[in-house]
């Protein structure tokens, strides 16, 4: 095994990133992007609309009120909500759309027969209930039982857009694969690698060309944003989140603001939205979908008709995932969401104590097919 400085050229600046890679074959990065297969998968569901993408352009009212909508979608507290819905397409036919992955279990099952489960979870809002402080976002021993039952049966995956080590301070299982930083930084388990056909020591960081730039603009981030009541600046190594989820709302806007202006100064970085928090990253290519296909490459799955990934999570980063499955045809995902939302996942799960019971029940009938039953 050796570790290996890879350049890799970000496709918007055309700058040259270093990656350094522990892994025993290099030749996984030739063919890091899999094709889509012959045949489709039987859970693809057109997408009816593009995502909106966040507007980085120049500050204007226009464009900052833009912001401030998609800040108000980015985590609706109504049921009714509609604002990340298409036009005309209410909760009754969105979960035609995308039912609940209880109810459709037995499907599920069967389209998996006779091939690994891979299982991908995102943290927040899918092992853990959103909470105001993300420091005291904890999941239950509950739930964390149910992740170690599946890493038991199932190579498994946190992806996250935490800092990796505090997203292992929350899990505490050292049977699994983290990707945090929204995928930007990838370590295998520590333990328990009875299911991995390829490399088993998996470490992979995007983006280390960034970290001072990270750690400069999080400075700065902390300061600007001192006057705004509420917000919150937490540093993810490869990424930087600012939470407006205890800011006054009429505030929001001044604070969109504040965060762009920085950005202007910082043309390598991009800001996406997740819930409630502004995320500022790196412009390169990489995201939870290429943590997802770099870990099956990694598992020994890149080109395999065998396998059947599954990923869970609620956000909208966790779409990147979600297209990546749709595209190879492969698996599918799940969104833990209680109101409708525009997604690329399959199958939904209302809330973080759905996601226990279907993680539950594949342990109980993966059990039940060992014993023959
Ligand atoms: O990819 P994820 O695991 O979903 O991480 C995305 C962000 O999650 C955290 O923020 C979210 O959860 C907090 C705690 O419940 C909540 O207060 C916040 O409003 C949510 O956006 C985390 O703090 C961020 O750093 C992650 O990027």
């Amino acid at each position: 095994m050796t570790n290996q400085n890879v350049m890799v050229s970000d496709a918007k600046s055309g700058v040259g990133v270093a990656i350094t890679v522990s892994m025993s074959n290099s030749s996984l990065f030739s063919s890091m992007v899999p094709k889509p297969p012959a045949t489709p998968g039987r859970f693809i569901i057109p997408r009816k609309k593009p995502l909106k993408k966040l507007d980085t352009g120049g500050v204007g009212g226009a464009r900052v009120n833009a912001w401030v909508d998609l800040m108000r979608a980015s985590s609706p507290t109504h049921i009714k909500s509609t604002a990340s819905l298409p036009e005309n397409e209410d909760q009754n036919s969105w979960m035609i759309h995308h039912p609940s992955a209880l109810h459709m279990f037995e499907q599920i099952i069967n389209a998996s027969k006779g091939k690994q489960i891979v299982m991908f979870l995102d943290y927040d809002g899918t092992l853990s209930p959103i909470v105001e402080d993300p420091d005291q976002a904890f999941m239950s021993n509950e739930m964390r039982a149910a992740v170690r039952d599946v890493a038991r049966y199932f190579p498994t995956a946190i992806v996250t857009g935490r800092c990796r080590d505090k997203v292992y301070k929350f899990v505490k299982l050292a049977e699994l694969y983290y990707a945090g930083s929204h995928g930007m930084d990838i370590k295998g388990p520590a333990k328990g690698r009875r299911y991995i056909k390829g490399d088993q020591r998996v470490l992979f960081q995007a983006a280390s060309e960034f970290l001072p730039m990270i750690e400069e603009v999080y400075k700065i981030l902390l300061e600007k944003t001192k006057s705004t009541p509420g917000a919150k600046v937490e540093n993810n190594k490869f990424c930087v989140s600012v939470h407006f989820r205890c800011v006054d709302e009429k505030k929001w806007a001044a604070l969109a603001d504040q965060v762009k202006l920085v950005l202007n100064e910082f043309p390598k970085l991009r800001l996406s939205q997740g819930r409630k928090v502004l995320e500022i990253r790196p412009t390169i290519k990489w995201d939870k979908g290429k943590a997802l296909e770099f870990l099956l490459e990694s598992l020994g799955y890149a080109n395999s008709n065998d396998v059947f990934p599954v990923y869970i999570g609620d956000d909208r980063t966790d779409e990147d995932a979600f297209k990546v499955l749709r595209n190879r045809g492969q698996g599918f995902g799940i969104l833990v969401s209680k109101v409708p939302k525009e997604t690329s996942a399959s199958y939904s799960l209302q809330e973080p104590s759905e996601v226990m019971n279907f993680l539950r029940r594949l342990v109980e009938c993966k059990r039940l097919s060992l014993r023959g039953q």
